[in-house]
């Protein structure tokens, strides 16, 4: 799989930090403390997975750092910017600018066709569409056809395509991923993550994946571990066994 048209630029400056993040849900005895003051970067031009147990925070690390869900303390930056302490406009603005979602259930508007969902976020941004970026991306996710079809016309996989197009289309500073393949059977679910790798490796995109697949963790350049919401441990170069292996340690 090759993506051409933008040049990859290896670099080692975090996209994402999060720094002594807390998140405690409800107050008194109901109070759930989901994240107990995590530290982490994400580097630009990677491909990480957060990994752990049910209920471990995986949910809720992703949605603070993407700025969905406010932290009860800690910092959060984006790129040079600590999104903790933007208000809500300024908080949209730098979503709609810096970050890409990828979700669980590909949020496609339906009444749109594959091309108007790829663009539209970048539409409501007002912005214009790099064409080479947007034929480079189409070819690639292997869509060019299918461009006209409605997401009801589509499959799973093809609908999680479009939407992975419509996410590196903005060429955000990160692309946030909830279970990308959670819906998808193994072969979609493959294609997904190799197109997801591939735009790491030759677009310089950065993405972050919660998954509990160890097979998808695989394919990211490297895997933080929570538990009880903590950072555990952490592996490079990770592959489905040493994936397993370190769940089935945390879990013990
Ligand atoms: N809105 C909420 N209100 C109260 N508690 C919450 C809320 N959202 C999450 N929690 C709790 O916070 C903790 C962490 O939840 P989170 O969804 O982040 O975990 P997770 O690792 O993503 O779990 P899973 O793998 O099951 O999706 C859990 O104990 C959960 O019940």
């Amino acid at each position: 799989m090759t993506i051409t048209g933008r040049e990859a630029v290896p670099q080692t400056t975090a996209a994402v930090t999060a720094r002594g993040v807390t998140k405690v849900y409800g107050t008194g005895d109901t109070a759930v403390h989901a994240l107990r003051g995590v530290d982490v970067s994400f580097g630009t031009g990677a491909f990480t997975a957060i990994m752990g147990p049910s209920g471990s925070g995986k949910s809720t690390l992703m949605h603070c750092l993407a700025g969905l869900d406010t932290v009860t303390s800690g910092e959060v930056r984006v790129g040079d910017v600590d999104i903790t302490k933007l208000n809500d406009k300024k908080l949209t603005l730098l979503r709609r600018e810096q970050v890409g979602f990828i979700f669980q259930a590909f949020n496609l508007l339906p009444a749109l066709t594959a091309e108007q969902n790829i663009r539209l976020p970048l539409d409501i941004a007002g912005r214009q569409a790099d064409e080479d970026l947007f034929d480079t991306v189409i070819r690639t996710v292997g869509l060019r056809d299918r461009l006209r079809h409605r997401p009801s016309e589509l499959s799973g996989g093809q609908q999680q395509r479009v939407a992975v197009a419509r996410a590196l289309i903005g060429k955000p500073r990160v692309i946030f991923a909830d279970e990308p393949t959670g819906n998808l059977d193994s072969r979609s679910g493959a294609e997904v993550l190799s197109f997801l790798r591939a735009s790491v490796r030759e677009l310089g995109q950065t993405i972050v994946m919660v998954t509990h697949d160890p097979v998808a963790a695989s394919y990211a350049d490297r895997v933080v571990f929570l538990r009880d919401g903590a950072l555990v441990t952490e592996l490079m170069a990770p592959s489905p066994q040493t994936v397993l292996d370190t769940l089935v340690q945390l879990e013990a």
